[in-house]
């Protein structure tokens, strides 16, 4: 790209050095620049990007950007700006072409949900035909090839690359998770969403936004941001039952659809029903009413239904249509996803961690449980993270008749103060701490019965666990079945 072109995208900049005229690529990674690339020194939670200019240089970068002047060695132009994080948003859309104009693009905020309800959107759009790409926590889903990625909302320029790909792809759309994280540093900037929808709000986080005020502020950003540009066909879908709702709504001039259970709402589930291993239910619409039967399980997935529905009716979308695709949902992977096994034991994974999504997730499971057999629930919380979080949690898990509490990532700390702290939420004594999640989930095995329900909560979709900064191959599900096999046969 021409970089006069580009560089209009920075008004605020002071040029040190002689421009090159082109430059064919952006990093803010050094190891990943490439020869007549440009690369943005972003000060990091870990390291400050500044420190890796030389070796960018010395990679063959011919432009940085930079918050201060630096001494280096070799032919590269700097440019000076107030803020690298806000230029790299500025650059990163402007080097794409600004490609989420071209395709639908959805947003999903929200504490509990957004995997799952992109999931869903992303099937349903394939269903009806359409190219959809998917972004979030499970990676980039392009053409049916996931592409690794380190966040639930990755940084300005890998999103904009994204989206890119995506358009370069053909894709009529793009569903995306939008983290709390994501807005409060400035990943999404120039991301034009046409629909945002809002999941919930519940405890989570707050080691990073500090109160539940600035969490619930900051995932308002998705909205804001929607602009004011009336002419546009954007469309905001929010949770009738959730309080933040109506703050969400202050905050955008688009037109707002609800959806839920227990309040008024335009897309308004009634008479659910978990049986036969589906939930079946009665959606009010708009345009009438239809009996719904899913494989999808647990009212929070009623909840995640209700809000795709209404976002896709809001961008014409056939009602007929949409619901004959979630009558064929698959499951969300590692989402109450139920492990397919001889063992005479029903096992769910699930990827619960926070207090709201483990009392939904044992919910989901309570109706499948017979008299006189027991719900045995797995959960653990990860190291170093909000640890507020952790007592409640195992209050919430107390609803199971056992619960094993253990860890997920525990990174640096030790397992017993995230075990200890967990305990200090219990409600009954039916418990266990065992640190080591293999132990804890062979554990689970060895205490269950025939006829009983374990949830392995945690991990959902993911194959490792972060022990200090190392990631471990580690699956629940395949645990379990080696264990039971011993066990049951
Ligand atoms: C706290 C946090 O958000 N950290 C994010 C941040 O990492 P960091 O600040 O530590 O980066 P750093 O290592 O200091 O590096 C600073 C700069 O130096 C550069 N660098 C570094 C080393 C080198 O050799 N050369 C080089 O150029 C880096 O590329 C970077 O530009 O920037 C990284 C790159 O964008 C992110 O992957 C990383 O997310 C980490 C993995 C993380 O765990 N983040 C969590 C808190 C998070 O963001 N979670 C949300 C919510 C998930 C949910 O809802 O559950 C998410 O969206 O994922
Ligand atoms: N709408 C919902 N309301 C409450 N809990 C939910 C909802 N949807 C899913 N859950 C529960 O939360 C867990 C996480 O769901 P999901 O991955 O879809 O959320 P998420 O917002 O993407 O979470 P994360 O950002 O941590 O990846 C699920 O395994 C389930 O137990």
């Amino acid at each position: 790209m021409r970089v006069e072109e580009l560089l209009s995208a920075i008004p605020q900049k002071k040029i040190l050095g002689v421009l090159p005229s082109y430059i064919e690529d952006i990093a803010v990674d050094s190891r990943a620049v490439q020869p007549q690339g440009a690369f943005i020194c972003i000060k990091g939670y870990t390291v400050d990007g500044h420190d890796y200019a030389q070796k960018a240089v010395d990679a063959g970068a011919t432009l940085l950007v930079v918050e201060r002047e630096l001494q280096l060695v070799g032919n590269v132009a700097q440019l000076i700006v107030p803020s690298t994080e806000r230029a790299l948003g500025l650059l990163s859309a402007r080097f794409f072409g600004y490609p989420s104009e071209e395709l639908l693009m959805i947003g999903v905020t929200g504490t509990n949900g957004k995997t799952s309800v992109t999931g869903i959107l992303h099937n349903i759009l394939m269903g009806l035909g359409k190219k959809s790409a998917l972004a979030g926590t499970i990676g980039f889903n392009l053409n049916g090839t996931l592409y690794e990625s380190a966040n639930t909302t990755s940084d300005a320029l890998s999103t904009q690359q994204m989206i890119y790909r995506a358009k370069e792809e053909r894709c009529d759309a793009m569903v995306m998770e939008v983290s709390s994280h994501g807005l409060a540093l400035g990943r999404l900037a120039g991301v034009d969403y046409d629909v945002a929808i809002f999941t919930n709000l519940t405890h989570d986080h707050l080691d990073f936004h500090g109160t539940m005020e600035a969490y619930g502020n900051t995932k308002g950003l998705l909205f804001a941001q929607l602009g004011q540009d009336l002419r546009k066909d954007k469309h905001v879908v929010l949770n009738a039952d959730d309080d933040w709702s109506a703050h969400y709504e202050m905050l955008t001039p688009f037109p707002v659809w609800t959806y839920g259970l227990h309040s008024d709402a335009d897309f308004h589930a009634s008479n659910c029903r978990y049986e036969d291993g589906m939930t079946h239910f009665t959606m009010q619409t708009p345009e009438g009413s239809y009996d719904v039967s899913m494989y999808l399980l647990g009212e929070f997935n009623v909840y995640n239904v209700l809000a795709a529905t209404a976002a896709l009716y809001a961008r014409q979308f056939s009602l007929f249509e949409i619901v004959q695709q979630i009558e064929q949902l698959p499951p969300v992977k590692g989402r109450m996803e139920k492990v397919h096994t001889d063992l005479p034991i029903q096992i769910f994974i699930d990827y619960a961690h926070t207090p709201d999504a483990i009392e939904k997730a044992i919910n989901a499971a309570l109706p499948y449980k017979g008299e006189n057999s027991k719900l045995i629930f797995l959960i653990g919380t990860g190291g170093n993270r909000d640890k507020s979080k952790r007592p409640t949690m195992a209050a919430k898990a107390s609803v199971a008749d056992y619960v094993i509490l253990t860890t997920d990532d525990p990174r640096y700390e030790e397992y017993s103060s995230i075990t200890g702290d967990l305990a200090k939420g219990m409600l009954h004594e039916q418990y266990a701490c065992i640190g080591d999640r293999a132990e804890a989930v062979r554990h689970a095995i060895h205490i269950a019965e025939a006829g009983d329900i374990i949830i392995f909560a945690g991990k959902g979709h993911e194959d490792y666990q972060i022990i200090e900064n190392t990631k471990y191959p580690h699956s629940d599900a395949e645990i379990a079945i080696a264990e039971g096999k011993v066990k049951f046969v």
